[in-house]
């Protein structure tokens, strides 16, 4: 396992974290024994071979003394520093995004999560197929434009991904659609919906088990979720909601990767509140935080959402450092430090959670016509009736609701 050290994000995070991080990815997989790990500083980065000659050699030689037949590089291989790589060291290459779409084609359990997998990894394949090529013509000083003699190959295999990728992306749209009726049935049914997000590892499973009673796969390992998973509760208030635990994110999470995984992640771009969850004794909380940020608004998560940051893991935070955490905590609003392991600050989360939802509410007085049924039986369901009485034109209700329970009606 290399980790290049490239000196243009040496201030974003520090070395070792990252080869640490990909080193725990590379036991998420199976069958994989990891012989060796280390950073390696690359000053200028090569176009041909990303590592410089000398550094080239010297890692062939230590490769053949360790029998290495598979080298992980923890960040982006260009196609052309693959194939020389793996040529010189006469080895199997795997650069970051490659490894995260084994683990998750490893993972993936679920028709639609195969799905989503073979599609993403088609996507890489493409690019990997159609520049490598371009390469090999140049070498071979192919003819520059029409008719250079990989040219039909390529077009050939090209075209036989696009049509797989036609393929899958039709049955998946079948998939999507049954999870959309699923959907509009389950809007129907009043209950909001909460999505645990967060990093990989940070403890989401965890917390729904406790949450819920469920026994999710929670593991310390990498991407142990994978497909989404719902669970009905009911808080103290007596209020019932539904959670969904979901697939961790990492940083430098592969586009395809997240396009792929859009329409699994949906249940975090309906929910009407995100608990996003940190392991907060890691040593690089924050810049995984930001992470988990930026990839929400990709995906499009509104920003008007509410979320409650949850600071995971405190158990194994102590001293003068937990005593800080803590305070801070309940000094902000949206913020709860708790253990998902010790079940420690649990009780504030669930608390937390039925306050948000019995937060700012507005009254209103609407007329309902009688033919409107299924609305007048939800507003009933919603619990957000105070008064009613009938008159010639339909019912006449007295509302206490949130803005998002008007939404959602008005939508209805
Ligand atoms: N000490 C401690 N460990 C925890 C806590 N919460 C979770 N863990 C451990 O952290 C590891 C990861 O937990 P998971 O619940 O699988 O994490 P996740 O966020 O679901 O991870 P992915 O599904 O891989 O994205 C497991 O070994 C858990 O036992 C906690 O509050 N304290
Ligand atoms: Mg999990």
């Amino acid at each position: 396992m290399l980790h290049p050290d490239l000196r243009a994000d040496r201030e974003r995070r520090l070395a070792e974290n990252g080869l640490a991080e990909a080193v725990a990815l590379a036991a998420a997989l199976p069958n994989l024994e990891v012989v060796g790990s280390e950073v390696v500083r690359v000053g200028r980065m090569q176009p041909g071979t990303l590592f410089g000659s000398g550094k080239v050699d010297e890692l062939k030689a230590r490769f053949a003394a360790l029998e290495v037949d598979l080298v992980l590089v923890d960040g982006p291989v260009s196609p052309v520093q693959q194939r020389n790589l793996e040529k010189a060291w006469g080895v199997k290459l795997l650069d970051r995004t490659g490894l995260i779409l084994e683990i998750f084609a490893d993972r993936a359990r679920t028709r639609e999560g195969v799905m989503q997998v073979e599609l993403a990894a088609l996507s890489y394949q493409r690019t990997r197929l159609v520049r490598a090529w371009t390469h090999l013509e140049r070498q071979r000083g192919g003819f520059g434009f029409v008719g250079g003699p990989g040219e039909t190959q390529i077009e050939a295999d090209r075209r036989a991904i696009d049509d797989q990728v036609i393929r899958i992306k039709r049955q998946l749209e079948k998939v999507v659609k049954t999870r959309e009726l699923h959907r509009a049935a389950r809007r129907r049914v009043p209950f909001p919906l909460v999505a645990l997000v967060g990093y990989t590892n940070a403890g989401k499973s965890t917390l729904f088990n406790r949450m819920t009673g469920a026994e999710v796969l929670a593991k310390d390992m990498l991407f142990a979720t994978l497909d989404p998973t719902m669970r009905g509760l009911v808080l103290p208030s007596g209020r019932k909601i539904i959670i969904s635990d979901t697939v961790g994110f990492i940083s430098d999470l592969p586009t395809q990767l997240v396009a792929a995984f859009r329409a699994t992640l949906e249940e975090v771009l309906e929910a009407d509140l995100i608990l996003h969850v940190r392991d907060i004794s890691h040593p690089e909380s924050a810049e995984q935080a930001a992470d988990v940020a930026k990839i929400l608004a990709a995906l499009g998560v509104k920003a008007a959402t509410p979320q409650i940051e949850i600071w995971n893991k405190l158990d194994l935070v102590q001293g003068a450092m937990r005593d800080g955490l803590v305070q801070q905590a309940q000094g902000r609003d949206g913020v709860m430090a708790l253990s998902a392991l010790t079940g420690e600050g649990l009780p504030e989360l669930l608390e937390a959670i039925s306050r948000a939802f019995d937060e700012a509410k507005s009254d209103l007085r609407l007329t309902l016509p009688f033919s409107e049924g299924r609305r007048h039986a939800w507003l009933h369901a919603e619990g957000v009736v105070l008064a009613e009485t009938q008159t010639e034109d339909g019912w006449q209700i007295d509302l206490r609701w949130t803005a998002r329970q008007e939404q959602r009606y008005r939508e209805f």
